[in-house]
């Protein structure tokens, strides 16, 4: 069983997927405590695999998005290769602070500052921005590097920075400004 916060469909409205339909599933509980955290993913119910895959299974789009809270804490091998059997693509949004199945098919790595990264594979780095040195995190092992204003606050910092930083990208969280979940 795993605890599940909420299981959504929207658009992914951040970093290098922005705009793709997808489903996401939001586990609960988290090791940090980001103090911006936007997210409230505390509560939770227990959910079998097989129960999962039927919520996610009422949805067309291919995609689904693993996050929370931390789902690192809560997913193996065998939980994504039920989303594979289900014809998902699988993706993940996560701290980085922990190790993660191999099985799966997008890793979005948000670093934070002061939690030593443990992850050795990622395909995105999404940095939300309090105006910290970020080239301290160019040689991740990612192919993109996403700059993210913290609560659509300090845009135009931001954009100050990666215009400074052009290894990075701008990455807004789309879903806020229209107001979608
Ligand atoms: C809520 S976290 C859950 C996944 C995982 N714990 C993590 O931090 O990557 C999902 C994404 O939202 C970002 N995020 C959280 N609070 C934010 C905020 N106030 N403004 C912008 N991005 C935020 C995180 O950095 C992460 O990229
Ligand atoms: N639309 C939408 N896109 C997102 N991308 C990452 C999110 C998250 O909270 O992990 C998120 C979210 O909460 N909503
Ligand atoms: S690691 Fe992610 S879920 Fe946990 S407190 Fe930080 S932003 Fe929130
Ligand atoms: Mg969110």
């Amino acid at each position: 069983m795993r605890k599940i916060n909420e299981i959504f469909y929207s658009l992914q409205g951040e970093g290098y997927h922005t705009g793709t339909p997808a489903v996401f599933i939001r586990f609960s509980g988290c090791n940090l405590k980001c103090p911006f955290c936007d997210t409230q993913h505390e509560d939770g119910i227990l959910m079998s695999d097989e129960d999962i895959v039927t919520e996610v299974s009422k949805y067309t789009a291919a995609t689904v998005i693993l996050t929370g809270g931390e789902p690192s804490l809560w997913i193996d091998h065998e939980f994504v290769d039920c989303l594979h059997r289900a014809g998902k693509y699988v993706c993940i949004e996560t701290n980085g602070t922990r190790p993660l199945p191999d099985n799966i098919d997008w890793v979005t790595c948000s670093p934070k500052q002061g939690a030593k990264l443990e992850i050795t594979r990622m395909d995105e780095v999404k940095v939300v921005y309090e105006g910290q040195d970020i080239t301290v995190y160019e040689q991740l092992p990612a192919r993109h590097f996403f700059l993210q204003p913290c609560s659509c606050s300090n845009t135009a910092e931001t954009v100050d920075c990666v215009m400074k930083h052009p290894k990075w990208r701008l990455s807004l969280q789309t879903h806020k400004l229209i107001d979608i979940r």
